[in-house]
């Protein structure tokens, strides 16, 4: 059944970061299906925004529904959200394997032999399963997101959220992950909300786009929110677009 609830919705979501005034009156909403960019210039609150929208830092005011429930609320639905975080900061000689870290992502019930297969499929799918007896801490930038991409496969997820999922990838990196992961978005109805400062690749992309700076300056299709104007608008004069050299 497909449901015209908003997958994500926020409205008037104030943030301050100690005394510092890091979202004003955010307001916006994500349909099933879409694929939306954050897009704004270093400091303009985007990494705040995901982590208030994911309940992982306080907000001063507004409120957060996520398939139509506060988000405070979410219960066991929580499980399908999946994150990747702009930093993963680990201790790079932790001992766990590609296998355990995905492992970790399998929410079922269920046995050992379908969570094995679960995982080897996830890995198979994110062409990463020659990886799955390394250790984690010897993955190239490039590798671990696959990984990670991996981790979000392996159960059931409705919402992805990537905050600057390809930051330390390279340009070829970076066009081959987006590809693997709209044709996964497909197969697995996703909706994503990513922050981007890849403006190129948002107007392949993303079918949404948020201009933001400490609150939200447009918000359209990449058409219109990436116009020449809406985009001085919200990185300020000194913006110039930037193009990958192919
Ligand atoms: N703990 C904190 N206390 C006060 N200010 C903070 C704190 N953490 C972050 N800030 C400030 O909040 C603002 C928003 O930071 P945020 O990381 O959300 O920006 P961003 O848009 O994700 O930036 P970037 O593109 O550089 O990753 C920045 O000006 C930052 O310096």
């Amino acid at each position: 059944m497909i449901s015209n609830i908003p997958i994500l919705k926020v409205e008037g979501l104030t943030v301050y970061l100690g005394k510092y005034l890091a979202l004003r009156d955010v307001s916006f909403q994500l349909e099933p299906g879409t694929n939306t960019a954050i897009v704004g210039p270093n400091g303009a609150g985007k990494s705040t925004l995901v982590q208030a929208v994911l309940d992982l830092i306080p907000r001063s005011s507004g409120s957060i529904q996520i398939f139509g429930r506060p988000i405070t609320r979410l219960g066991h639905l929580r499980q399908q959200i999946g994150y990747m975080p702009q930093n993963f900061i680990f201790d790079r000689s932790f001992p766990i394997s590609v296998f355990e870290l995905v492992a970790l992502g399998w929410t079922k019930k269920g046995s050992w032999a379908n969570k094995l297969a679960a995982v080897e499929q996830a890995l198979m799918r994110t062409d990463a399963l020659h990886l799955r007896n390394q250790a984690i801490g010897t993955l190239s930038g490039g590798q671990f997101k696959r990984v990670l991409l991996a981790y979000c496969l392996v159960a059931p997820r409705q919402l992805l959220v990537l905050d600057e999922a390809f930051a330390g990838v390279d340009a070829q990196g970076t066009a081959e992950f987006y590809t693997l992961l709209n044709q996964i978005k497909q197969e697995q109805g996703w909706t994503i909300l990513q922050v981007s400062h890849d403006i190129d690749m948002v107007n392949q992309n993303c079918d949404r786009v948020i201009c933001l700076n400490q609150t939200v300056v447009c918000s359209g299709t990449p058409e219109f929110a990436l116009s020449q104007e809406n985009l001085l608008a919200t990185y300020g004069p000194s913006f110039t677009r930037y193009h990958h050299q192919h």
